[in-house]
């Protein structure tokens, strides 16, 4: 299955001043894959998938696309990579097709090339009836379309997509989505986005960062296998006494917090032998000492469990329960 790595990362780190936003990460995408890359905010996504399409060099490590490292000396490399950034840069004065006819020619490309590609991007990112409209008159979902055309215009054999859902209305992150996936039959893909249920329909792969380093890198099926039964418990309680009542519960283990909210709403994970048998003791010890139990859920392995689980290591996995992963309730068993 594994094929030639289209995408490398040897030891990637990057530092800005103090911060230490990437250390050490080394993953590899084979060609034809579409790979999630996932971490909490200020995890250093963007900052590796910078390095990734050259626009940013490392400190430490290197990165190789298509075979073509991203030194900032190899000629090739930038067409190598197609980049969507999170902040797309696009001239909002230009009209679309002026737009991208430049974008051809910052690639070196001659007029004939510009004109064929044109019409592929136009043809592969739905731009049809949208070409002769000024970027700044078109909406979000379409300014992003022309992001990706951009991304696409050399026809390069990876693309880097930092958050292409990002501020989306929900039935164009559904266009996009389909889009991507679309790509995904000729193209590598690597696509970082904070919407778990999006990776988990359109991705069989995942990298997680946090804190700058590598945490998961597997199959999504992998991962959550690996993921012990648990129970979590929404509750406006004080944290320590909370932490240390779920632990004393017999067939209980591993308590922790892994989600905040308002009002002092705490969800606490602890992973348990018997759920059922564990959810009514925790029921009842929590409702003794007085704390307001608002859920009491069975956590199916999910991604986002993966996603909390193996973030919260770095301690950097802060989310609010409401805000964690929208639409996820559906992939979720209430316990009681
Ligand atoms: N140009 C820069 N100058 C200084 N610090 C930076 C710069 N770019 C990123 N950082 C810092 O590096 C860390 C990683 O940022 P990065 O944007 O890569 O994270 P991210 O995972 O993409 O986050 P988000 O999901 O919020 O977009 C953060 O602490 C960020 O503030």
């Amino acid at each position: 299955m594994i094929q030639a790595a289209m995408i490398q990362a040897e030891g990637l780190s990057k530092s800005f001043g103090s911060v230490r936003a990437v250390r050490q990460v080394s993953f590899e995408v084979a060609r034809g894959e579409l790979v999630g890359f996932l971490g909490p905010n200020g995890a250093g996504k963007s900052t590796t998938m910078k390095m990734l399409t050259g626009s940013l060099l490392p400190d430490e490590g290197r990165a190789t696309v298509a075979g073509v490292p991203l030194d900032g000396r190899s000629i090739g490399a930038r067409a190598a990579v197609g980049y969507l950034p999170e902040h797309t840069p696009l001239y909002r004065e230009m009209r679309v097709h002026r737009y991208l006819d430049f974008v051809g020619q910052v690639h070196g490309m001659g007029r004939r090339k510009r004109r064929d590609a044109f019409d592929r991007v136009v043809d592969a990112c739905d731009l049809e009836g949208y070409t002769d409209r000024r970027i700044h008159t078109l909406s979000k979902g379409y300014r992003q379309r022309v992001g990706l055309a951009q991304a696409l215009f050399a026809d390069p054999e990876v693309l880097i997509l930092d958050e292409p859902t990002s501020g989306l209305d929900p039935g164009e992150i559904v266009r996009i989505r389909d889009l991507v996936v679309r790509l995904a039959r000729s193209k590598t893909i690597m696509l970082s986005t904070h919407v778990l249920p999006e990776v988990e329909e359109v991705c069989h792969r995942v990298v997680i960062i946090a804190g700058g380093q590598l945490v998961a890198d597997g199959a999504i099926g992998d991962l959550s296998e690996g993921l012990a039964a648990a129970i979590s418990v929404t509750v406006v309680a004080e944290e320590a006494e909370l932490l240390r009542l779920l632990g004393d519960l017999p067939g209980a283990s591993r308590p922790r917090i892994v989600a905040r909210g308002d009002a002092g709403r705490l969800r606490a994970m602890i992973e348990v032998e018997d759920r059922f048998e564990v959810a009514a003791r925790a029921s009842r010890t929590l409702h003794d000492r007085g704390f307001e139990i608002l859920e009491l859920r069975h956590e199916v392995p999910t991604l986002e469990r993966v996603f909390l689980e193996r973030t919260r290591m770095l301690g950097s996995a802060t989310v609010d329960p409401d805000e964690t992963s929208p639409g996820r309730t559906e992939n979720t068993e209430v316990t009681v």
